[in-house]
C-alpha cells in the first residue's frame, strides 16, 4: 500500500469538505479519482501531496505521516499550473537541476520530454506566457522528466484537445508500466477513466462511495 487513509476529516471553517474513513491506494497502479464538482477531489490530492496540513485524522505514505520526505518521491501536476517565467525548456529542466543532474544528461531528459509530449516548437516560449493546454503539456513534462514514485495529477488532459489528449494518455500508461510508479488522477471523464486507472475510487459530498453504475 502507498497511501492509507484514516477517519480523514477535512473542513473549510465550520463546513465539512472531506469525511473519509478509509482508503487505501496501492502502490505502481493508477488510481483514478472521479465525483462530481465539488466533491472534494481536489482538496483529496493536496492532502496526499502535504500541500494541505490543516486537517484531522491519518494520512500515511508508506506507513509514515506525509512530510517533507515525500517532496522527493512525489510531483502533484495543477490543473492551472504556475510556471516559472522563463523558457519551457528551463521549466522543465527545473527538477533536474535542483537534483544536480549535470548539464549534458539534463538536454538528453528535457529534449526527450519534449519530443514525447510534442511541444518541441514551444521550447523557447516563456512559460507564463503559454494557452492553457500548453501549460498544462509543459507542467506535465516538467514532472515526468525526474520520474517521480508518486506522480499525482488533477484533471491533466481537462483544457488538452482530443490528439494531444491521446498523446498523454499514452505518456501517462507508459509511465506507469515502464517506472512502476504510482499515479493517481483526478478526472471528470469517465472513459478516460476506464481506459487509464486500475482502480477508480468515487467521492461523492466528500465521501467515498461505490462505483457501481458509473459505468
Ligand atoms: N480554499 C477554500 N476555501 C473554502 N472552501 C473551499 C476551498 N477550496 C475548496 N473549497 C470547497 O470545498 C469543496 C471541495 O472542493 P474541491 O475543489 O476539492 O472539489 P473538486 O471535487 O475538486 O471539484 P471540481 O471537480 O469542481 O474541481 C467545495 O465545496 C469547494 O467550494
Amino acid at each position: 500500500m502507498d497511501i492509507q487513509i484514516n477517519n480523514l476529516k477535512k473542513y473549510y471553517k465550520d463546513k465539512l469538505v472531506l469525511d473519509i474513513d478509509n482508503l487505501q491506494i496501492k502502490k505502481r497502479i493508477i488510481t483514478g479519482i472521479i465525483g462530481p464538482n465539488g466533491a472534494g477531489k481536489s482538496t483529496l490530492l493536496n492532502i496526499i501531496a502535504g500541500m494541505d496540513k490543516d486537517f484531522k485524522g491519518s494520512v500515511l505514505y508508506k506507513g509514515k505521516s506525509i512530510d517533507k520526505n515525500i517532496y522527493k518521491d512525489m510531483t502533484l501536476v495543477l490543473q492551472r499550473p504556475n510556471l516559472f517565467k522563463r523558457s519551457v525548456y528551463e521549466n522543465i529542466e527545473y527538477p533536474l537541476k535542483i537534483r544536480s543532474i549535470s548539464k549534458g544528461e539534463r538536454k538528453v531528459k528535457v529534449e526527450n520530454i519534449l519530443k514525447r509530449l510534442d511541444i518541441l516548437d514551444l521550447k523557447d516560449k516563456k512559460g507564463h506566457l503559454l494557452s492553457g493546454g500548453e501549460s498544462q503539456k509543459v507542467s506535465l513534462g516538467r514532472a515526468l522528466v525526474f520520474t517521480p514514485k508518486l506522480l499525482l495529477l488533477d484533471e491533466p488532459t481537462s483544457n488538452i484537445d482530443t490528439n494531444s489528449t491521446n498523446l498523454i494518455e499514452r505518456e501517462i500508461l507508459n509511465y506507469n508500466k515502464i517506472n512502476k510508479s504510482t499515479v493517481i488522477i483526478i478526472t471528470h471523464d469517465l472513459k478516460q477513466a476506464k481506459r487509464l486507472c486500475d482502480e477508480i475510487v468515487c467521492i461523492e459530498r466528500g465521501k467515498v462511495g461505490g462505483i457501481d453504475g458509473v459505468f
